[in-house]
């Protein structure tokens, strides 16, 4: 069980971005962080994930402070598909997917666990690009290179900031749905950042809707995204319009 109790945060010299926040994400759903530019979706990301330390209040995983758990053991537990990659520019699909087990080796050096990668590699259907140089890659095959990196940890909670952003629609689909498979296939905790109201309402079983490092609702997709609260959230017109493939925002 991941949940943050009194979060606050704050950059240095600047005042609370996040101030007395209380979060649970539900096990084994989709959970989506949605919320205007600047309203601290990807500062609550680093906090759960321990990337940021709060100023005050406690992540707590599976009833522990994150921040006294080991790094080792909070990377078996946790993996995060950054938004901006860091660029790597001699290594291979199967190199950079390998890094996925480092938290499970006991040195550096130890023996790499290629049966893992091997089968991940194939899951994502990345096996033919095995060999392939990472930087040689499309932004649609990268962003599967880097799931895969993620998965290859074998975390309980996969966090994925803005994972979309570069993919064109047909990626941006196939991408979310592979998510969701893999949520269903495997019990796989999912928190994302989504801009696309619309996919949040498609993809996630729970939705987080922020505006100025609060937290404004909770809920089920439906519950959280009515019209009326997206119009004022966002400062636009929109209506909420019931199609055979689901409900459907539209901005006017
Ligand atoms: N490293 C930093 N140092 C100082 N201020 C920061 C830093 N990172 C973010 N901020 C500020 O914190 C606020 C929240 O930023 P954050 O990136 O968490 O929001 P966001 O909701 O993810 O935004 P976006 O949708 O634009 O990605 C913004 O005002 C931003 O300028």
């Amino acid at each position: 069980m991941l949940k943050a109790e009194h979060l606050t945060f704050a950059y240095p010299g600047q005042p609370n971005l996040i101030q007395d926040l209380q979060i649970t994400i539900p096990e084994h759903q989709i959970t989506t962080l949605i919320g205007p530019n600047g309203s601290g979706k990807s500062t609550l990301l680093q906090l759960l994930t321990r990337q940021l330390r709060p100023t005050s209040g406690t992540v707590f995983l599976d009833d522990k402070d994150l921040w006294e758990l080991d790094a080792q053991t909070s990377a078996q537990k946790i993996a995060i598909v950054q938004q901006q990659h860091q660029l790597y520019d001699e290594i291979t699909v199967k190199d950079l997917v390998q890094l996925g087990r480092l938290p499970y080796q006991s040195t550096l050096f130890s023996d790499p666990d290629n049966e893992n990668t091997a089968s991940i590699l194939q899951q994502l259907n990345l096996t033919e690009l095995a060999t392939k140089l990472v930087n040689q890659l499309s932004g649609g095959q990268a962003q599967r290179v880097w799931l895969a990196l993620a998965l290859n940890q074998h975390p309980q909670y996969l966090f994925l900031d803005e994972p979309t952003t570069y993919l064109d629609l047909h990626y941006q689909a196939r991408f979310l749905a592979q998510l969701r498979a893999l949520n269903q296939s495997t019990g796989l905790t999912i928190v994302m950042i989504l801009h696309d109201l619309n996919q949040a309402l498609r993809y996630s079983d729970y939705c987080c809707l922020f505006a100025n490092g609060q937290l404004i609702t909770t809920g089920t997709p439906d519950e959280v995204l009515t019209a009326e609260r997206v119009a004022s959230t966002f400062k636009i017109n929109c209506d909420l319009v019931q199609t055979d493939h689901g409900p459907v925002l539209v901005q006017y």
